[in-house]
């Protein structure tokens, strides 16, 4: 296996990080965690709530704290928020860590989004698909600079993206 502290998995929402988190656990001796549920966690609300009570720049507070809490711990599978890649100094990231792009075109994100009613206030099902075209026009390039290891997913299955990324990082070094 390549030298890495954690196996960080960023894209846009609906990317696929939870499903492939879980996955990969079975795979590798690694520990799965949920950003945004420790964040509901430590708020005691949902993502929901804390946006329409707190305001998105107290959530993202509290994210950094989150993300920096997890930079301390080694061997996990850590299924990012979306909004990762927004915090200050996450590119640095990648140096030791494997961080993984999961990346779908905004047309297979819809499809995914539809599949999964979740707790997504940037994304409400109201023009979906151009609030989706939007987010992806902003950010992409983001996760691409964040990342060291970028999966195009597009049409693939859960199971041949997961033997995907086992391929990349169980190589010897
Ligand atoms: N390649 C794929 N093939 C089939 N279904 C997929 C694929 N990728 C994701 N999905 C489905 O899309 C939905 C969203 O996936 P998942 O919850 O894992 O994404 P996420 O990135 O964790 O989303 P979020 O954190 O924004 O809720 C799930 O129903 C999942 O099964
Ligand atoms: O893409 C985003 O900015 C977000 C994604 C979700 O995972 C949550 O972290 C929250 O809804 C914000
Ligand atoms: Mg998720």
């Amino acid at each position: 296996m390549k030298v890495f502290n954690n196996i960080y998995l960023i894209g846009m929402m609906g990317s696929g990080k939870s499903s492939i988190s879980k996955l990969l656990s079975h795979e590798i001796n690694f520990k799965v965690r949920e950003m945004d549920e420790m964040i509901e966690e430590k708020f005691g609300k949902t993502i929901n709530d804390i946006f329409n009570e707190f305001g998105e720049s107290e959530f993202r507070i509290v994210e950094s704290l989150v993300l920096n809490s997890l930079n301390q711990e080694k061997m996990c599978i850590i299924s990012t928020g979306g909004g990762v890649i927004l915090e200050n100094d996450f590119n640095k990231i990648k140096k030791s860590n494997a961080v993984i792009y999961l990346k779908y075109s905004p047309k297979y994100l819809f499809l995914n989004l539809n599949k999964s009613i979740s707790n997504r206030p940037l994304l409400d099902e109201e023009n979906l698909l151009n609030k989706i075209n939007d987010l992806y026009k902003k950010r992409n390039l983001l996760y691409k600079r964040a990342s060291n290891i970028v999966i195009d997913c597009d049409g693939k299955n859960l199971e041949d993206i997961k033997i995907e990324i086992l391929n990349i990082i169980t190589v010897q070094k």
